[in-house]
Formats: C-alpha cells, sequence, structure tokens
C-alpha cells in the first residue's frame, strides 16, 4: 500500500505539488495520470524519496521509503531517467544491484527471464535498444521481488509489443497481489492497463477513480438511434424514464439511461421504424481532457 499525505513540493515560488493525498492499494494496478508537467515524476521521486517534500509525507508499505532496511525487496521502481553504465552488460547491472541485496543468481535468471532480455544478458548496455534499456530497467525493479511496484512512463518508447508485454506483466503483479503505481500521460494506455486513477493536473489532485466511474461521470454510454419518427419515439422512450437528446440532424436522438436493447424493443412495440441502433461508449481520452483542460501546462495555440 502506498499512502501520500498532502504531499506537497515547491521549487523556489512555484508549486509543483500541491496538497497531494491518495492511496494506492494492492491488488490492483492503479495509474496515475496526468499531462505534461502536472508533477507526476515529482511525487513519484517523493514516493521514493529522492526528492524531499516541503511539506506533507508518503509512505510504501507502512514507512517512509529511506525507512526499509532493504528497499529492493520491499519497493521496486523505474524512473524515467536511464541509470545504468553502459559499459556493464545486463548481467553485470543486475548481479551488482543484487549483491547490494544478497539477492541470489538464481533471482537475477529470473527477472532477465521475465523480461525477455536472456540473450542478450552479456551484451553491455551501450548497446540496447530505447526499448531493452526500458526491459532492463523493469528487470531491476523486480530483482527484489517486491510487494510494491512503482514505474514512470514505463511504455515510453516501447514498440506495440513491448506495450503489451508491459500491460500484461503489470497486470499479473497485480493480480498477485502487489501494489501497482504507474504514470501516464495517455488516458487511452491507462484504459486498457489500470482498474484505478489517480488524476492529476498542476500537482493538484483531480481524480481518485475507477475507469468505469470515469466513463460513467463522462456522460456514460449512450445509444445513438436514426429514425424517421423522431419526436414520436423521444416521446415514448422519455415515458420509460429515459434521457433523450436532440442531435442536429432531425432524424437522430442520443438516447442514455437505458440501453440498445431496450430502445429497439420499444420502437418494436409501437411500430417506429429504425435506420440506425448504435451503442456509443464515451470516449475516455475526451474524459481526460474535458478533466485535465483547465490544468495543461502547455497548449497548442489551435487547440
Ligand atoms: N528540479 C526542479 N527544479 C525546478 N522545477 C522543476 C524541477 N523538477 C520538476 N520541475 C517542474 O515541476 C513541474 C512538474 O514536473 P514533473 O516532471 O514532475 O511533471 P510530469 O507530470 O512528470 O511531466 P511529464 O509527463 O512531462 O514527465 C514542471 O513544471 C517542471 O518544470
Amino acid at each position: 500500500m502506498i499512502s501520500a499525505y498532502e504531499l506537497t513540493k515547491r521549487y523556489g515560488d512555484k508549486t509543483v505539488v500541491h496538497d497531494l493525498s491518495f492511496t494506492v492499494r494492492p491488488g490492483t494496478v492503479t495509474g496515475f495520470l496526468g499531462p505534461n508537467g502536472a508533477g507526476k515524476s515529482t511525487t513519484l521521486r517523493m514516493l521514493l524519496g529522492l526528492d524531499a517534500p516541503t511539506r506533507g509525507r508518503a509512505t510504501v508499505g507502512g514507512r517512509s521509503y529511506a525507512a526499509h532496511p532493504a528497499p529492493l525487496t520491499q519497493v521496486g521502481a523505474l524512473l524515467e531517467a536511464r541509470s545504468v553504465h553502459p559499459g556493464r552488460s545486463a548481467l553485470n547491472h543486475l548481479m551488482a544491484l543484487a549483491h547490494t541485496h544478497g539477492i541470489p543468481r538464481s533471482r537475477v535468471d529470473h527477472v532477465l527471464e521475465l523480461a525477455g532480455l536472456t540473450e542478450v544478458a552479456r551484451r553491455r548496455v551501450k548497446g540496447f535498444s530505447l526499448g531493452m534499456g526500458q526491459r532492463l530497467g523493469i528487470a531491476a525493479a523486480l530483482l527484489g521481488d517486491p510487494e510494491t511496484v512503482i514505474l514512470d512512463e514505463p511504455v515510453n518508447g516501447l514498440d506495440p509489443e513491448g506495450v503489451r508485454w508491459i500491460r500484461n506483466l503489470l497486470k499479473s503483479l497485480a493480480t498477485e497481489g502487489r501494489t501497482v503505481l504507474v504514470s501516464s500521460h495517455l488516458m487511452s494506455e491507462m484504459a486498457l492497463t489500470a482498474d484505478h486513477l489517480i488524476v492529476i493536473g498542476r500537482g493538484r489532485l483531480l481524480a481518485d477513480t475507477t475507469v468505469a466511474e470515469l466513463v460513467r461521470e463522462a456522460g456514460g454510454d449512450t445509444v445513438k438511434v436514426v429514425t424517421p419518427e423522431a419526436d414520436r419515439l423521444r416521446t415514448l422512450l422519455l415515458s420509460t424514464g429515459a434521457q433523450v437528446a436532440a442531435e442536429e440532424a432531425a432524424d437522430t436522438l442520443r438516447v442514455s439511461g437505458t440501453d440498445a436493447a431496450a430502445v429497439g424493443r420499444t420502437a418494436a412495440a409501437h411500430g417506429v421504424p429504425l435506420y440506425e441502433l448504435t451503442p456509443q461508449t464515451a470516449s475516455l481520452e475526451q474524459a481526460f481532457m474535458d478533466l485535465t483542460h483547465d490544468s495543461v501546462e502547455y497548449q497548442g495555440a489551435a487547440a
């Protein structure tokens, strides 16, 4: 479990993380989302004791990171910056980390295998692609078999196969009962990976919610209906308790508070012809943009 209490970070007169409180629970993947510059990396660095909060505090597994006697076995982390000696092989890098915590060679081999790096384990890291570097960073994060895993933008630079690998890995780590916190500025990616979302903008908490709830709040699922008898169908649907919004085209209705099957049954029962009956899911990307619109630091002029 990760807890942040009123975390605040100021650089000079700029407050980049503002009074942030949240809890990340074990057993699910929690997405930490926010536009560029929102304060995600700063927050993660404070969780990991790499930056001191100006105010507030953070604990991982009930203690501050620095208070854990063997942090690698409690918290595995991948931050954006690469911190691997380029002249070392992947194997030597992991072995050096393992030695600091008395972790056996068999565990090093296991995480190399897990990250798909066994065949290149003896190659120097300086020849690694961005994706291989990310995989090595994740292998290092998992080396101590930690209860808590914190990854900052892990899919950056990965090809589609790598993205799918991370997605499945994060889900399986959560299924094993671990606490998994993963940051991203891409809602579309988080929607496929995370169950829970913590959304920040300009350092402030904007939402602490589930993916499903965010969809519901964004207007939920609606049904698009095209019929030559739009007025009559609207009246019929309103009498069933559904909500009906008019669309620009006179023959089109957008119905919420019900589903496509129920709309179809109502139409059939009253002999209303339908030309189209399409369930539509609110765009999570749109929901994210609506939520963070006022907190985006750098906006394109034409946006
Ligand atoms: N050491 C520092 N000194 C001064 N300002 C900093 C420092 N580190 C970060 N900032 C500022 O804090 C703000 C938040 O940065 P941070 O990297 O935490 O955001 P982020 O959400 O991780 O963004 P991104 O998605 O672009 O990585 C930015 O405006 C950044 O310029």
